[in-house]
């Protein structure tokens, strides 16, 4: 039986980014990949990142996290739902300072000023070719060889790429709602030149320090916010000289202050986080085998 089956779940949302949070830190099982689809389903709580507490492993951490998205695949990073999470623990701690350990590796979390407002320190971005990573050498990442379309009259091309802890293609464009990215996405998702896939940004200059963007998440789809895409627009956008390195980000779901830290080269990425309410998974949904294709109602609908 699953350790989510009647588990209790908290359901929440940064900027519209769907997230739900489960706390295993008295519980420690790794879940599947199907799973965590399972849970994604009409029946259990759909979401666009499944936020996973540890117990932690790492002295001086408050909780290990693991964050799966609706196809079951693991990601290293979550900005929004590492903001979820803090405020949880936020408020079960009383702390107003919190340190996560991921599988990209450590997280910092600050609580804000206003209610429900949190900063997130989402570590320096990585450009290597190796580290994003791409298949092949480029020494330039801030514009790599990559389009679609016509190749005398591409849709889409020379994106920037960069590691938040997960991949990030980012396509400067002037207008983001002016494509069919819930159709381009999932192509350069896909395509060969990310061997772990990728997240892939619509995004536009929208002022000197003002950035516009939509993302088609790896492994979710079509999101209202993407946090760490959003880092990846902003240090993009830096080092092209696009903008400043402390820019807003307006995202379908509203706006997020990113911060590209000059002292440590870090990213600080700060905004909103929302309670929508809690529920328990029904056992049901996790009583068929769930290691394999087909679930209870699971993701064999999706
Ligand atoms: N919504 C997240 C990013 C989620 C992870 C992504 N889909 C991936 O697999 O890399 C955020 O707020 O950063």
């Amino acid at each position: 039986m699953s350790a989510l089956a009647d588990h209790p779940y908290v359901k929440m949302n940064g900027l519209g980014n769907e997230i739900v949070v489960v706390d295993l830190r008295d519980r420690p099982e790794k879940l599947t990949a199907a799973e965590a689809r399972a849970a994604a389903s009409p029946e259990g709580a759909p979401f666009d990142q499944l936020m996973v507490l540890y117990p932690a492993r790492t002295p001086g951490t408050d909780a290990f996290v693991r964050i799966y998205n609706t196809d079951g695949s693991e990601a290293g990073a979550c900005g929004n739902g590492m903001r979820c999470v803090a405020d949880i623990v936020f408020a079960d701690t009383g702390k107003t300072a919190l340190t996560f350990e991921t599988r990209a590796g450590i997280i910092n979390a600050w609580k804000g000023e206003e209610p429900l407002v949190s900063t997130v320190d989402m570590g320096a971005p990585k450009f290597g070719w190796r580290d994003i990573p791409l298949a092949e050498e480029f020494r330039d990442t801030r514009a790599i060889e990559l389009q679609i379309g016509p190749i005398d009259a591409p849709i889409l091309h020379s994106p920037s790429v960069a590691s938040m802890g997960n991949p990030h293609a980012v396509f400067w464009v002037d207008d983001p709602w002016a494509y069919d990215l819930g159709k381009i996405g999932p192509l350069l998702e896909n395509h060969p030149i990310f061997p772990d896939r990728a997240n892939i940004t619509l995004a536009a200059v929208t002022g000197p320090d003002h950035l516009t963007m939509r993302t088609w998440e790896r492994g979710a789809g079509l999101t209202k916010a993407c946090g760490s895409a959003a880092c990846a627009t902003a240090v993009s956008a830096a080092r092209t000289g696009r903008t400043g390195r402390r820019v807003r980000v307006t995202l379908p779901g509203g706006d997020l202050i990113i911060d590209w830290r000059e002292r440590d080269d870090h990213v600080l990425m700060t905004g909103p986080v929302e309670y929508e309410w809690h529920g328990r998974f029904d056992p049901a949904l996790f009583a068929k085998d769930v290691t394999g294709a087909a679930t209870a109602g699971g993701a064999a609908g999706r």
